[in-house]
């Protein structure tokens, strides 16, 4: 199977999914690709041999499908059978999701169907919660919705901080990620917890 990785800052995440498909691995990664021309990941990508793009968002202001379309002409190039939405912060149109359902994957930073959208872990500790974590789900047209593939848990700490605790769950993406991926690629999606 061929991956294609779209990520917007460090581009950590992709890092790992990159180092993990490798061997028996059912897939290969095929293109790293970014909405910010600047996006560090990129140049990660590239430093570990595979091919790089960006389509900066910017000059399109509000013209989404603009800017979707030069997207897509980029990603239909590598004809990627999954797509892994990697720190990727543009919300994407109905029209581009709709594209590619059911093989784009995305990871955030909080135990869904909590804490949809941004700042999930100030929102986790505003709240006294006493867990928190991380969540790959397929994308779909709504933000954060789509049907669970896997989620691990962290502690939350007295003295944590949303810093202290986006690094605990940073931990976790780096190892649900790839273990999501690697069962998607093989075909299955029952969703499994990492603790
Ligand atoms: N969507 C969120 O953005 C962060 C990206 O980190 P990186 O993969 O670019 O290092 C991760 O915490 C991810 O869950």
């Amino acid at each position: 199977k061929k991956v294609a990785i779209l990520i917007s800052g460090g581009g950590s995440n992709m890092v790992k999914l990159v180092e993990s498909m490798v061997g028996d691995h059912p897939a290969r990664p095929v293109l790293v690709g970014s909405n910010d021309p600047q996006a560090g990941g990129l140049q990660k990508a590239a430093e570990m041999g595979v091919p790089t793009f960006a389509v900066d968002h910017r000059p399109f202001k509000g013209d989404r499908e603009g800017f979707e379309a030069e997207l897509n002409a980029k990603l239909a190039e590598a004809e990627p059978d999954i797509i892994c939405l990697a720190g990727f912060m543009r919300v994407l149109t109905e029209g581009f999701v709709r594209r590619w359902e059911g093989r784009m994957l995305n990871i955030h930073p909080s135990l869904l169907p909590k804490y949809k959208g941004l700042h999930t872990h100030q929102r986790a500790l505003e709240a006294g919660d006493k867990e928190a974590g991380c969540t790959v789900h397929l994308v779909t047209p709504a933000l954060d919705d789509g049907p669970i593939l896997g989620q691990a848990r962290v502690p939350v700490l007295p003295d944590d901080t949303p810093d202290s605790l986006a690094a605990r769950v940073l931990v976790q993406e780096h190892r649900l990620y790839p273990a999501v991926l690697e069962r998607f690629a093989r075909g299955e999606t029952d969703p499994i917890t990492l603790d």
